[in-house]
């Protein structure tokens, strides 16, 4: 039996993205510590229902087969995402047995395939760069545009109530305003996406919303008049507008100008904890060659991307074994990341709510949200964007992923196009519409 180019599509987009656990339920591994304990500890599986699905060779465009199953095997020479949609987003409960040796391999799969589903690798680089490899990826990633089409091509729709509405700017940073890098102290974004978004914050109120604690990536950004929110959204400076019947949590500040601003840090009380934390990754995974502890502030992230994949097993059970004395706070994940924080009921989507609100937006049918991010906790506000009317989630892919973003953009020079699109519109399209030629279709990209 020959597959249908869907049948595979949907399959190999569960298996290299974790599935339809992660596009239903939330798109983010919500490992606690007790979660990778307990994984350690009883070799947990959480197997996706689709684990076994698709084992037939689908007819590439070149006539010959390439064999679905052998795309999916777990073999050690190949990053193995075979069981990427096994991580739960569920916190786990605590297991109280201790896992013996971290070496025991088999103990701690669930925390291995979070850590190899975080990049997946194309088609070509599992199979070689085969023609029929690039043209079944090629295929792959048409077939989900069609679900998740091109912002750029959607800008339309996208503007389409944008002159009753307030256009709300909400934006990732690594990997959404600037390239994913080998080294995070690193990660600049160009002067011309600088300059880009300071426009853009010109016309409409602009937050970034990042996992880098909020001072270093408003040293990054560089642009103060921007709204930030740090830390997944725990270390937020916003607007103190607030909308009625919003009672804008936090702490009064003024900006330069003198304007009210809020800050609010719903997870304050942890600071002591997640400097100790930090220092307990730091001493524990120094073994670990190429790995790098970062203090985000109220979050910690543990970047393996410079640490080759023999020893992620290894880095996988020292950050277990850490985590097993800090049971308030959780695990999750992002590209090529582990990322301890605590466990409370707030994330990006919770600090876009928040920040919307702070802006006097209580009622969401008053303003276009646009939420720009390329990585799994981007997904809450994805989430969050979703339920309001007019917004729009937008996913910074070049490759299929499950996700609960409307529209894609292939990368950040693409999110740049994008903005510079807005404002062309913002400054040809307003006045079009009184009297000059008007039409979305009409805007053009400015060079
Ligand atoms: O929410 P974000 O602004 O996207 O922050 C998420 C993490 O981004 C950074 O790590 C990622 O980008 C690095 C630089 O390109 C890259 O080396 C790393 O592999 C990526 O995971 C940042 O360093 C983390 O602390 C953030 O949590």
């Amino acid at each position: 039996m020959v597959l249908t180019l869907s049948e595979v599509s949907g399959s190999l987009q569960d298996r290299f993205h974790g599935g339809d656990t992660e596009g239903r339920e939330g798109g983010l591994l919500r490992a606690s510590a007790n979660f990778v304990a307990e994984s350690f500890a009883g070799g947990m599986a959480f197997r996706s229902k689709r684990s076994a699905v698709c084992s037939e060779s689908p007819t590439t465009s070149h006539g010959s087969t390439l064999s679905v199953s052998s795309m999916m095997s777990t073999s050690p020479s190949k990053p193995s995402v075979m069981n990427a949609s096994s991580v739960c987003s569920k916190p786990i409960p605590i297991g109280t047995k201790k896992h013996g040796s971290h070496t025991d391999k088999g103990q701690f799969h669930t925390l291995i395939d979070a850590m190899r589903a975080q990049s997946p690798p194309h088609l070509h680089s599992l199979h070689g760069d085969t023609p029929e490899a690039f043209d079944l990826e090629a295929a792959v990633y048409k077939n989900w545009l069609e679900k998740h089409p091109s912002a750029l091509k959607s800008f339309d729709r996208v503007i389409r109530h944008a002159h009753k509405k307030q256009i709300v700017v909400f934006l990732d940073y690594d990997g959404t305003l600037s390239p994913i890098v080998e080294d995070p102290e690193r990660a600049f974004m160009s002067p011309e996406m600088r300059a880009t978004v300071k426009e853009v914050a010109s016309s409409f109120p602009t937050a970034v919303i990042s996992g880098r604690s909020r001072p270093k990536v408003e040293q990054f950004v560089q642009l103060p008049e921007l709204y930030y929110a740090g830390s997944h959204g725990m270390d937020i400076v916003g607007p103190a507008k607030s909308s009625d019947g919003f009672r804008v949590k936090g702490t009064k500040a003024r900006d330069k100008k003198g304007n009210d601003l809020v800050e609010f840090q719903p997870a304050s009380e942890y600071l002591p904890l997640i400097n100790k934390v930090t220092a307990a990754l730091i001493e524990t995974t120094k073994i670990i060659k190429g790995a790098k502890v970062e203090n985000n502030k109220f979050c910690v992230s543990v970047h393996f991307r410079r640490v080759r994949e023999e020893s992620w097993e290894e880095l996988a059970a020292l950050v277990g074994d850490v985590m097993k004395d800090f049971p308030t706070l959780s695990l999750t994940h992002g590209r090529k990341v582990l990322e301890v924080r605590p466990s409370i009921e707030w994330d990006k989507g919770k600090a876009v709510d928040f920040l919307l609100n702070s802006l006097g937006f209580k009622d969401t049918s008053d303003v276009i949200p646009l939420y720009f991010g390329d990585d799994k906790t981007d997904e809450d506000a994805f989430k969050m964007i979703n339920t309001t009317k007019y917004g729009y989630s937008i996913l910074v892919s070049s490759v299929s992923k499950s996700t609960a973003a409307k529209l894609s953009l292939q990368d950040p020079s693409e999110v740049m196009e994008f903005l510079r699109k807005l404002m062309h519109w913002k400054k040809w399209g307003s006045e079009s519409r009184s009297g000059m030629q008007t039409g979305g279709s009409k805007y053009t990209m400015i060079p």
